[in-house]
């Protein structure tokens, strides 16, 4: 896992120098940044945290979660080359790096360029540090085939034979302009603005060779992925995340997570596979369904989040405990029975989600939900769970409406792109 680091200069030391007007100023701005994160290691003050982005995995999938998410799919251009694809992995390789330290984008950022030139940074984070920004990449099937099955940048053959796209579930309700993509990239901070900014300047540095299919904004972490984080909750008012996979776990993160030399193909190794759902929450009929019966559809109580069969939130479910009439303790179609890892042949996800509302339909009822993200070695592991969730009583209030799948490239060193491992 990528430790939280000290590094260059941030947005704000940057105006804190100009203020100051002095080099002495730099050393001393430098040396405190460094204290906040070294000292903390990354769990204080949330705005000064800073994650590398250089290293063997990268960010934003093992590192705790953020509580703020700007997630967005992009397409290549129609006439893109394969030339324009690596130019582009470069040019946003080196954008994030400077972004995901609180540097502006370019060296001449947002108002140290040309007065007759379009700047460099779009310049709304000028002020804010790094706020815990991380930045993760994924390639969708369709960059390595379209649809139709033409190889535009000669690489089909290196496709991963696991990155298909993903059945269509049981209830599925999709929208296809709010699916799929050639490309992903996952920006989670500790502030909205930091994310957003982060994803307009990618697509800004994209113009003219892709562009955005769509996008999703996210509030409230659904998960935590350390267990030095409290465990948040989702918009039907239960603790989500309990039992996902922890960073501090790092053989079930080897077992779950990373694909590896022997899975294939070996420029993935290290990396991962990324599922995207975009679940649309029924809270207004939610809201109507007495707790009892949330707690039976969920298989967990809502106040502390143990078990229904026993115990604090933090106690293992017992699939066999029955109530004292003979029923099942935890119901056969509750959430948790149906996603275990004991139903579903040892899988575990690594789960990384986020509440969203997007406004109200013309019903009056709120667009919200869960923006459903997570890694795992393989999509078949998410997809066997997916199945097996075919008979979850939460259906009736859930939609899903919006489904991606991405190959996430393993992390990069400094100097490389995150594009080199595909494009050799
Ligand atoms: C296919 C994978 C999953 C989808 C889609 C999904 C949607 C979803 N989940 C909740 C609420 C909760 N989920 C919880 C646990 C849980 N969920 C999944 C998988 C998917 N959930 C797994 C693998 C697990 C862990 C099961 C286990 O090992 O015990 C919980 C309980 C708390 C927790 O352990 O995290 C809640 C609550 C919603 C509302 C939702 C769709 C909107
Ligand atoms: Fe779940």
């Amino acid at each position: 896992m990528p430790e939280p680091s000290p590094s260059d200069l941030s947005r704000r030391g940057l105006l804190g120098l100009a203020a100051a007007g002095g080099v002495g100023a730099v050393a001393g701005l430098a040396a405190g940044a460094a204290a906040v994160s070294a000292a903390d290691g990354g769990g204080g003050s949330a705005s000064a945290r800073r994650y590398d982005f250089y290293g063997r995995h990268q960010a934003g999938i093992t590192t705790p979660a953020q509580d703020r998410l700007h997630f967005a799919a992009f397409d290549m251009s129609a006439d893109a080359s394969r030339d324009d694809l690596a130019a582009l992995l470069a040019d946003w390789t080196e954008a994030a790096a400077r972004m995901t330290q609180g540097l502006e984008v370019g060296e001449s950022g947002a108002v140290g360029g040309s007065p007759y030139a379009p700047p460099e940074d779009t310049g709304e984070a000028l002020g804010l540090p790094a706020s815990g920004l991380t930045l993760t990449f994924g390639f969708g099937p369709t960059l390595f085939e379209t649809a139709d099955g033409v190889d535009r940048f000669g690489i089909a053959d290196r496709r991963p034979p696991a990155l298909e796209p993903l059945p269509r579930f049981t209830g599925d309700a999709l929208v296809p302009e709010k699916s799929g993509g050639d490309l992903c990239v996952q920006a989670c901070a500790d502030d909205p603005q930091v994310a957003v900014h982060a994803i307009r300047n990618l697509s800004r540095i994209a113009f003219g060779r892709a562009s955005l299919r769509w996008s999703q904004l996210g509030f409230g972490r659904t998960s935590s992925t350390s267990t030095s984080q409290t465990t948040p909750r989702n918009l039907f008012g239960f603790k989500d995340g309990t039992a996902n996979i922890k960073a501090e776990e790092p053989d079930a993160v080897a077992e779950h997570v990373w694909v590896s030399a022997d899975d294939g193909p070996g420029w993935l190794a290290g990396g991962s596979y990324l599922v995207a759902r975009r679940i649309r929450m029924i809270i207004e009929s939610w809201d109507r369904v007495q707790l009892a019966e949330q707690e039976d559809l969920v298989g967990r109580t809502k106040g502390e989040g143990g078990p229904m069969s026993g115990g604090g939130e933090f106690t293992e479910l017992d699939l066999t405990a029955t109530t004292p009439d003979g029923a099942p303790a935890i119901a056969d179609d509750a959430h948790v029975r149906l996603a275990h890892p004991d139903v579903n042949g040892g899988i575990r996800l690594l789960r990384r989600g986020y509440n969203f509302v997007d406004g109200n339909d013309e019903l009056g009822r709120l667009d919200a939900g869960l923006f459903f993200l997570s890694f795992q070695r393989d999509p078949a592991r998410f997809v066997a769970v997916q199945r097996s969730l075919a008979r979850d009583g939460l259906n009736e209030y859930l939609r899903h409406v919006g489904s991606a799948v991405f190959a996430v490239p393993p992390g990069v060193q400094a100097g490389a792109s995150i594009g080199d491992g595909l494009l050799g």
